[in-house]
């Protein structure tokens, strides 16, 4: 049976995306979604999405990374298939849906630029590995390295493949692992905070990671960022606000930037 998909990006973070409200897609074929994914051999992404019906929301999401497995939150898909859902008319600006990690509000705005509610955080922890780095769970696990001012290379020649695949298999995250970004801190805490992500599922360095951006402002709040934080990643610039509570926790977490359809087909 022939298969329609549809292929969108946010900030150069891509994914095939299925209209699944049929539920007819075989969601344990883990080697048919990492073929579809493959850059060589199939569409190419870094993910996939099911759009699917879900009583009391107006969708739910079902994400695969690009090896084919199922896998915890992914904020730039979340904002992907909201726009989306705007593109089948499922929705129209607002929309409230399910995905792994709970529900999750989010507005298409005029411009096309589609903010998504994020998951409440817990305080970063400091991480096992890495004197200045945290931890910090978004949705999906995240290790942050900041990068010292003086440090050479800079993030720009930073072997991000490497290293994050170094921190993503050490044994402090044993056995589920973890996404690894390495942030190079700005001289104006106000300026976008560059940051590079390796994503565990992707096994290598993506254009861009929503969890892991909003889990960098966060911990970049505690370096003197303030909410609203702007993030460069190597796929365009993403914005994450929210609020502080006494507990040092995260509320109201609001993850903001383009998300857009790239083209669509048929597959045999
Ligand atoms: N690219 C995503 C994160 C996708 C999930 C991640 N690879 C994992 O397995 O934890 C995002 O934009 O958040």
């Amino acid at each position: 049976m022939s298969l329609t998909f549809h292929k969108y990006q946010g900030t150069g973070n891509d994914f095939v995306i299925i209209d699944d409200r049929a539920a007819q897609f075989d969601h344990t074929d883990q080697s048919r979604i990492a073929a579809l994914c493959h850059r060589r051999f199939g569409i190419g992404a870094d993910g996939l999405m099911l759009l699917r019906n879900r009583e009391g929301y107006d969708f739910e999401m079902v994400y695969f990374n690009a090896d084919g497995a199922p896998s915890s939150m992914c904020g730039n898909g979340g904002r992907c298939l909201v726009a989306f859902a705007k593109h089948l008319g499922v929705i129209e600006t607002n929309a409230h849906f399910l995905a792994v990690d709970g529900p999750h509000e989010a507005r298409v705005e005029a411009d096309g630029t589609v903010r998504l509610k994020m998951i409440d955080v817990a305080a970063p922890q400091r991480a096992d590995i890495g004197e200045e780095d945290v931890f910090l769970h978004t949705g999906s696990p995240h290790h942050i390295h900041f990068l010292d001012p003086e440090e050479s290379p800079s993030l720009a020649e930073f072997n991000v493949f490497a290293a994050g695949h170094d921190i993503r298999y050490d044994q402090a995250y044993d056995p589920a692992g973890t996404n690894v970004n390495f942030v190079q801190v700005p001289a104006d805490p106000a300026q976008p905070w560059p940051v590079r992500t390796y994503e565990r599922g992707v096994e290598d360095e993506t254009y861009s990671c929503g969890t892991g951006v909003t889990a960098v402002a966060l911990a970049a709040s505690q370096r003197g960022a303030a909410s609203p934080v702007r993030l460069s990643t190597p796929g365009g610039e993403l914005e994450v606000s929210f609020e502080t509570q006494a507990n040092g926790s995260f509320t109201n977490v609001w993850l903001s930037g383009p998300a857009l359809r790239v083209f669509g087909g048929e597959i045999a």
